[in-house]
């Protein structure tokens, strides 16, 4: 498990610890480990140019201290000092070290745009806002330079407690961060500008609190995924129902079905009209299904869990399949035009068995009338109101998918590739969290493990290419092999 903290976190923690050490011994360590990230990334250190830029804080300590021992390795290191102050004891070491100072104005950008190496010691957690002038334009040169950057902390710009990015920010190729993860390194935006991500261990474990944040390992993920047993039928492994698709979008429901067939579900049982059952038919020969003269669930045949909604239209046909869908008493899924008609009737969610949500951004955005964007922009305040709103689980489809239940740290997945952003991947997501479901796994555990198993089968079917949604439902069972196999 990937946990990870808030800024509020990490400072409380480290109260604690620097109590218990000599002073300067926290930044000692986090330089150490900093400088040797960079040496790594140079590969050879000796005449190398490394320009540090850095801020008024300790951020810009850690990037002095860490320069000065890559000055005494024989690199080239120039510092842009950008604060107002600077950290005295450190600009002492990187001096007497035999590092330069650069300005922050034209020979700053100069000092940026020769280097081999540039390492963002503007802000860390100490960060408030949207980047200053002139940590906004260095900021920019960074980007602009050809030169990799390695991030101290956190990307400056990405607010270390969210991944929220206001204005500019540093796109790192690499980000070494100081004693335990920060949230913002887990969620997009901030996920997307931090590159790879080192931890370089300070101590500060024992003294850390319960995670803000968690992201499931591909052994977390096995170790959660239900496996046949020998004495396993069909009927036992769990049976999904899909309630989807509608005369106009049949492929909502081939889609969510397969979902559900490829993710070990023992069995799928399909209800819908005409069109989309021939669909269904024609793709799955393996599922049951009950084609609907009128809205209603009788002798469609029992199931433990159903995933209602993709495709499904939002007229009168749609609303009452919803609320006799919703009115069982075994989970359900509620997805796309699902989730349209519970924003406009909230008190269909009000039901005993659980239920999982699964919005992307604007669907979000119909529930709790927030706005889309400002919903991407901090997607994991709106997951968690969400969920302690509406009472369910929820997961927020998008390029980080986070997964929100009331009083658990939140579950952040970036297995995918962007190019699952195409049309229908959502329903493929839709039926594998399903069978999930219907497996006997919490929505929490069963939307979290989905969206790992789905971005990792978008990957395999991506590889760099263009896939399409039926293509990530085909690769479903070789992402499953690829985690078993890695975890036997
Ligand atoms: N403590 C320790 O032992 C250890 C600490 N560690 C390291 O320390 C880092 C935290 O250091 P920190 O608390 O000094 O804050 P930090 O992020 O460097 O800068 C804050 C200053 O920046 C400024 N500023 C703020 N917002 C701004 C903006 N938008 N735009 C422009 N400027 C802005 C503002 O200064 P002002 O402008 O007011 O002068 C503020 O005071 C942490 O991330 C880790 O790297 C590790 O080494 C482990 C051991
Ligand atoms: N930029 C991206 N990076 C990674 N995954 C993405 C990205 N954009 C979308 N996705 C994923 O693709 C799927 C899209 O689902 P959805 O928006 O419901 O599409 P549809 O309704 O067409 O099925 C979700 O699983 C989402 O997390
Ligand atoms: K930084």
């Amino acid at each position: 498990m990937r946990t990870a903290y808030t800024a509020d976190q990490i400072r409380a923690a480290e109260h604690e610890l620097m109590a218990r050490l000599p002073e300067g011994t926290l930044m000692q360590r986090a330089a150490s480990g900093l400088a040797a990230a960079c040496a790594a990334m140079l590969g050879k250190v000796y005449g190398s140019r490394v320009t540090l830029l850095v801020g008024s804080g300790d951020n810009g300590g850690d990037a002095l201290y860490a320069g000065a021992l890559l000055a005494r390795r024989g690199a080239r290191v120039e510092a842009v000092l950008a604060g107002g102050r600077t950290h005295e004891a450190g600009l002492e070491a990187f001096l007497l070290a035999g590092g330069r100072t650069a300005g922050d104005g034209a020979a700053g950008a100069e000092a940026v745009e020769r280097a081999d190496l540039i390492v963002d010691g503007l802000v860390g957690i100490g960060a408030s806002g949207p980047l200053r002038e002139p940590y906004w334009g260095l900021a920019r040169a960074a980007n602009a330079a050809a030169a990799p950057t390695v991030a101290v902390d956190v990307p400056s710009g990405v607010d270390a407690s969210s991944g929220r990015v206001e204005g500019a920010a540093v796109e790192a190729a690499l980000t070494v961060t100081m004693g335990a993860r920060k949230t913002g390194l887990l969620v997009d935006p901030g996920a997307a500008l931090a590159g790879e991500v080192e931890l370089v261990d300070i101590g500060l474990g024992p003294y850390l609190p319960d995670p803000d944040v968690v992201g499931l390992t591909g052994a977390d993920v096995a170790a959660l995924l239900p496996r046949p047993a020998a004495e396993s039928d069909k009927y036992r492994r769990g049976v999904v129902g899909v309630v989807a698709g509608s005369d106009q979008y049949t492929g909502a429901a081939v889609l969510a079905v397969g979902g559900a067939l490829l993710a070990g579900a023992g069995m799928v049982r399909y209800a819908g009209p005409g069109e989309p059952v021939a669909q269904v038919r024609a793709h799955w020969p393996e599922a049951v299904v009950t084609e609907l003269e009128r809205p209603s669930l009788d002798g469609v045949g029992r199931v433990q869990a159903w995933v209602v909604g993709p495709g499904l239209g939002t007229g009168d046909w749609a609303r009452e399949m919803l609320a006799q869908v919703l009115a069982s008493d075994v989970p359900v899924l509620v997805d796309a035009d699902g989730l349209t008609l519970v924003a406009r009737e909230r008190d269909l969610l009000g039901r005993e068995a659980p239920v999982l949500v699964t919005p992307h951004a604007g669907e979000l955005s119909r529930l709790t009338g927030a706005g889309r964007e400002e919903i991407e922009a901090d997607r994991l305040r709106h997951a968690r109101d969400a969920a302690a709103d509406l009472g369910v689980t929820v997961l927020l489809k998008g390029s980080t998918t986070v997964v929100a239940e009331p009083d658990r740290p939140v579950r952040v997945n970036g297995t995918g590739t962007a190019w699952l952003a195409t049309g229908g991947t959502g329903d493929v997501l839709s039926g594998v969290a399903g069978a999930l479901l219907a497996q006997g796994l919490g929505c929490y555990d069963a939307g979290s493990c989905a969206a790992y198993l789905h971005g990792l089968a978008g990957r395999i079917a991506s590889s760099g290419a263009p896939l399409h949604a039926a293509g990530v439902a085909a690769a479903v069972p070789a992402a499953i092999r690829e985690l078993t196999s890695r975890s036997s």
